[in-house]
């Protein structure tokens, strides 16, 4: 019997077992450590698969919350209560944005593929458009309506020089783009108010200019954000918003389209999407003037869908480690409901871009009057 350290071929042969079995823990333990700590889903942003919570909620809560907000789209469904969305959309970006952030990036949006481009220079090039069609000027100052943790907020005032304020409804996120700023040491352009878009806590006539980037999809009415940014904006300034809504060809009496579209309202916190045509009507209704109102997704733009959909892979790989994390303490239990809710969701996402029945960029330039009316 060849013995560790014993002498002689038969214990050369165990210190080689040995030696291969430590080689192939060793391998393990860096593997595990890679997948858990370093990797960065689809792209590296600052957080860590080890770091995802519930935002200001508690670890104990999440469970609860998240099954708080499935039970929303419950019959009688309470989203349909304008008064409850709010804080419903709150709960979500509790649930959601740390995973946001590590799997998506500092932008909590879509953009048009561009070719030849990455994933973080097409979002640059579709944020820095905001300042081109909002014409803006070093100094001016800006709003961005729903801001999230800002990324959009600091390409924007890095590309403009403009004074950047973002209203966002979830504390968390004020925490995590005061943060942002702070590193980025745009603290000085930036700034990130806690309140809700649907009543501003700003001046009438205040801003010279404002954007919203796919946040309005969460008012329940869109006429109450678009008359409080109609009151805020200076009198002949403009605001550009892109929105989530149905396109011309989606099919009210299809069955499929209306199962994507719930699909999408359900794992999105929407209170029912709007169609392309309603987004124009209510901006005009508000007193704005329409400059063009036309969708940023058709060709010649390459899809927006194809970053989501390459991105599967990487999503099981997600899956298996949020539900290791879960299974040893680390990250709390309901984030791998919030997790296959996103999942399923991200499917919905694709369904509708693939169809096109669905755009997240119906672009709306709009011009509050010299005079209202
Ligand atoms: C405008 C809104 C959010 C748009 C997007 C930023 C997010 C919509 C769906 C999200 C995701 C889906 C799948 C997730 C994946 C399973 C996970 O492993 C990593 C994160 C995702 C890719 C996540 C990232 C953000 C989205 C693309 C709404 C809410 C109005
Ligand atoms: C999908 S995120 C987009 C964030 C940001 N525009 C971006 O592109 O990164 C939607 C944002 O709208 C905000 N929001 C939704 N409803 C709101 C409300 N009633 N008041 C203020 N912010 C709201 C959310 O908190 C979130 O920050």
């Amino acid at each position: 019997m060849g013995s560790v350290g014993g002498s002689g071929g038969s214990g050369t042969e165990a210190w080689a077992t040995w030696g291969m079995f430590l080689g192939a823990m060793g391998a393990m333990g860096a593997g595990a450590y890679y997948m858990l700590v370093m990797t960065g889903a689809a792209e590296r942003k600052g957080k860590r698969a080890v770091d995802l919570g519930g935002g200001s909620i508690t670890r104990e809560q999440v469970k609860s919350s998240y099954q708080k907000y499935a039970s929303f789209f419950e019959k009688p469904k309470q989203i349909e209560a304008k008064d409850n969305v709010p804080n419903f959309v709150d709960t979500f970006y509790n649930l959601v944005t740390d995973i946001y952030e590590w799997g998506w990036g500092q932008s909590f949006h879509f953009s048009p593929a561009v070719p030849g481009k990455s994933h973080k220079e097409s979002t640059r090039i579709h944020e820095e458009r905001v300042v081109d069609l909002l014409g803006l000027k070093p100094g001016e100052k800006v709003l961005d309506v729903g801001c999230g943790v800002g990324g959009p907020m600091r390409a924007i005032a890095a590309y403009s020089q403009a004074f950047v304020t973002g209203i966002t409804i979830n504390d968390y996120q004020v925490e995590r783009a005061r943060s942002h700023n702070k590193k980025a040491g745009l603290d000085r352009l930036c700034e990130v108010v806690c309140g809700n878009f649907l009543q501003m806590p700003f001046e009438d006539n205040s801003f010279d200019g404002a954007y919203s980037i796919e946040a309005t999809c969460h008012a329940p009415e869109l006429k109450d954000v678009y008359s409080e940014v109609f009151r805020v904006l200076k009198p002949g300034h403009l605001y550009v918003t892109y929105e989530w809504v149905t396109t011309p060809l989606f099919r009210a009496d299809n069955a499929e389209h209306v199962e994507c579209i719930h699909g999408i309202e359900h794992g999105d916190a929407l209170p029912g999407l709007r169609s392309y045509k309603q987004v124009g009507e209510i901006a005009k209704e508000v007193g704005f003037v329409v400059l063009e109102d036309r969708d940023l997704a058709l060709p010649p733009a390459k899809p927006w869908w194809t970053r989501l959909k390459m991105g599967r892979l990487a999503y099981y790989r997600n899956h298996l480690m949020i539900a290791l994390l879960s299974f040893l303490g680390i990250a709390p239990k309901g984030v791998v409901d919030v997790h296959e809710m996103l999942f399923k969701t991200a499917d919905h996402l694709t369904r509708g871009g693939e169809t096109g029945i669905f755009s997240p960029m119906h672009l709306l330039l709009l011009q509050k009057p010299e005079k209202s009316s």
